[in-house]
């Protein structure tokens, strides 16, 4: 990695109406199709959708559940969740695409910014004109006029992220938004790994730290399933009360191991369980039981069935 002098990370999001090119430009900002293997997550509730890095930045986009989706766009839960990512953003991007007149979408949107924002410390919003290649330069400078128009942003970018045109601009200011830090999810790595290797990998990560010597590669970690809590009649638990349960099995080799993980009087795994489960919540953008269970598979690493069995 290269070293810079000032290194900033922090979240951002991106809302606006359907269809204004949120995921096109997310994707733009990522430059590659997105998901997280592992690391130390800062957030909870939000799915992460893609991580920017460069040398002197991790810019973080995450997915306020609810916030993308056309139906509950409008809804009375918008407050809420505006509201709630409003406190664990950095910086916000409002997208109004160019070739549609500002309307009663746009205005709605922009007056929940302005409410949410006044008078606070003021988490700054980044207005992204998108798809800018679709319409003519004048129809773009009419859109920046009126999209100025509507609140007061920190910044306004025309963009096409179909075209690559200014993303690069956009990202300047929005890592200009961020506080100095260290990155966030260390390596920065995008892989397609689906949900239960992710899961593992969080878990394995947090019962190692601390413990790396005495149980180098003598343990391995098996999702068992990650299912949504039901009500005791089995119907689902209501919006904003859901939960998953996630059932993880961590495979050590011997006794003596199975005594380091779990700690005197079982401290030590609730520690592990509770650093783990926030990378999950991050991850699932849900709220997580974890139930871990330490298990000994002697002499895992030598055992072709026991190895298959752990997904090796
Ligand atoms: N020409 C052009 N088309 C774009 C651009 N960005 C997005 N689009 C198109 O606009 C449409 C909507 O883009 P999305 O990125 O899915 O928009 P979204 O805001 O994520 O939509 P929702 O998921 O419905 O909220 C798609 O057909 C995209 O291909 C752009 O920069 N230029």
């Amino acid at each position: 990695m290269t070293t810079a002098d000032v290194h900033r990370s922090g979240f951002a999001c991106l809302v606006g109406r359907p269809n204004a090119g949120k995921s096109t430009l997310t994707n733009a900002l990522v430059g590659e199709k997105v998901a997280i293997t592992s690391g130390r997550p800062q957030t909870t509730r939000h799915t992460i959708r893609g991580i920017v890095n460069r040398p002197d930045a991790q810019l973080v986009l995450v997915d306020t559940p609810g916030l993308h989706r056309p139906r509950t766009l409008l809804g009375e839960r918008l407050n809420d969740l505006v509201r709630d990512t409003l406190t664990e953003v950095d910086v916000i991007v409002f997208c109004v695409p160019a070739d549609q007149k500002v309307g009663p979408g746009d205005r709605y949107i922009a007056s929940q910014l302005a409410d949410l924002t006044r008078g606070r410390r003021g988490t700054p919003v980044v207005v992204a004109v998108t798809k800018t290649d679709t319409v003519p330069r004048d129809r773009v400078a009419e859109q920046l006029l009126a999209v100025s128009a509507l609140g007061d942003w920190a910044d306004v970018v025309p963009v096409s992220a179909v075209r690559g045109q200014q993303v690069d601009v956009l990202t300047d200011v929005l890592v200009g938004h961020l506080p100095d830090g260290p990155e966030l999810y260390p390596g920065g790595e995008l892989t397609d790994e689906p949900e239960s290797v992710m899961v593992a990998e969080l878990v394995r990560e947090a019962a190692l730290e601390g413990v790396r010597d005495e149980l180098p590669h003598s343990l391995a970690v098996v999702v068992d399933e990650i299912v949504p809590r039901t009500r005791a009649d089995g119907s689902p638990r209501p919006a904003g009360d859901e939960l998953l349960d996630v059932r993880v099995d961590v495979y050590v080799e011997r006794d003596s191991q199975k005594a380091i993980v779990i700690g005197r009087g079982g401290s030590r795994l609730r520690d592990v369980g509770t650093r783990a489960r926030t990378g999950i919540e991050a991850l699932l953008g849900s709220r997580v039981y974890l139930d871990l269970h330490v298990k000994v598979a002697k002499d895992w690493q030598r055992d072709p069935k026991q190895l298959r069995r752990l997904g090796f």
